[in-house]
């Protein structure tokens, strides 16, 4: 019996553009529960967390905007996303800025000894308040969730760390600053570059992604940030940056994902209605997500 739980998380706090907040409705507008519905036995759409409308806030004394916010929401998703892997059913969280996956991962991770890390990404979010040259909580999750950040952030779920960094893989950087290359190194952390992928190509990235986590993961989380596109196909987002991953490289990376049936929890992030044009952004998030779930053509 394949399950299938939507959870939306309007949240926008760990970043500064608005808008991110309305990623759910957008991706829920653009047909994500018809185009699923019969990939799976049952789709149960779970609704939005409650985030309310809170007055934003700088964390004086760790430059951390939002801080407690962001801690105390991504509680409440961790919750939710527990609970659904507790049922057995897949989850899949639509963002919302990128900090959500700190609750997301704070959900799932509990469940597995080894869980694998897709981020799939123009950035590296591994930056620290030392670090982040923004202050922003979504330049930092993958960080928090290796256990390196603010206690407030990495003690979400009651537990610390939640991955390891062998078992991370990221895909579509072009944008790190100085501290989170420093990071990488230091901690040996898988990247494909744009430079890798345009040398390799998506297939060959793909395959060595697959066989490195099927080695030694019991469970794969694929982080998507819509950003890791190219701006051309998916321009709704907040921090574009050129020269990214191409919307056909994107659904054949998905459909080879769900060939090898690795992935065990997914989210998608960071797309916002009000930079978007005519909801394109959503609509690109739906035909993956078409792609991830086992959609073919013939
Ligand atoms: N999830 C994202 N879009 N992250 C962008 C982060 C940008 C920059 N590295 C920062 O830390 O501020
Ligand atoms: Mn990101
Ligand atoms: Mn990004």
């Amino acid at each position: 019996m394949k399950k299938l739980s939507i959870i939306g998380m309007p949240m926008d706090l760990g970043q500064m553009r608005r808008g991110v907040d309305m990623g759910p409705s957008a991706i829920r507008y653009a047909g994500v529960n018809e185009r699923l519905k019969n990939l799976f036995d049952e789709v149960h759409d779970l609704g939005d967390i409650a985030i309310g409308r809170p007055e934003v806030a700088i964390d004086a004394e760790s430059n951390l905007r939002n801080l407690d916010l962001v801690a105390e929401k991504s509680q409440l998703l961790a919750n939710q996303v527990d609970q659904v892997v507790q049922e057995g059913a897949f989850p899949l969280v639509l963002g919302g800025d990128h900090s959500i996956a700190i609750g997301t991962l704070a959900g799932v991770a509990k469940h597995y000894k080894n869980l694998g890390v897709i981020w799939y990404d123009a950035h590296g979010d591994l930056n620290t308040a030392e670090t982040s040259p923004s202050g922003n909580i979504h330049g930092m999750p993958l960080a928090v969730s290796l256990g390196i950040g603010h206690p407030l952030l990495t003690e979400v779920g009651g537990y610390n760390p939640k991955i390891k960094a062998e078992n991370i893989v990221i895909i579509g950087a072009r944008a790190l600053d100085d501290g989170e290359k420093e990071l990488i190194k230091e901690k040996g952390i898988k990247v494909y570059t744009m430079h890798e992928i345009d040398r390799l190509g998506m297939t060959k990235v793909m395959e060595d992604t697959i066989a490195y986590l099927k080695e030694k993961t019991d469970g794969v989380h694929l982080s998507l940030d819509l950003d890791g596109l190219d701006p051309h196909d998916a321009p709704g987002v907040g921090t574009p940056v050129n020269g990214g991953i191409s919307y056909r490289e994107s659904h054949l990376a998905m459909e080879m994902l769900a060939e090898s049936g690795i992935v065990t929890s997914a989210e998608f992030v960071e797309v916002n209605p009000i930079l978007d044009d005519k909801n394109r952004t959503a609509s690109v998030a739906v035909a993956l997500m078409g792609s991830l779930f086992g959609e073919k053509l013939l």
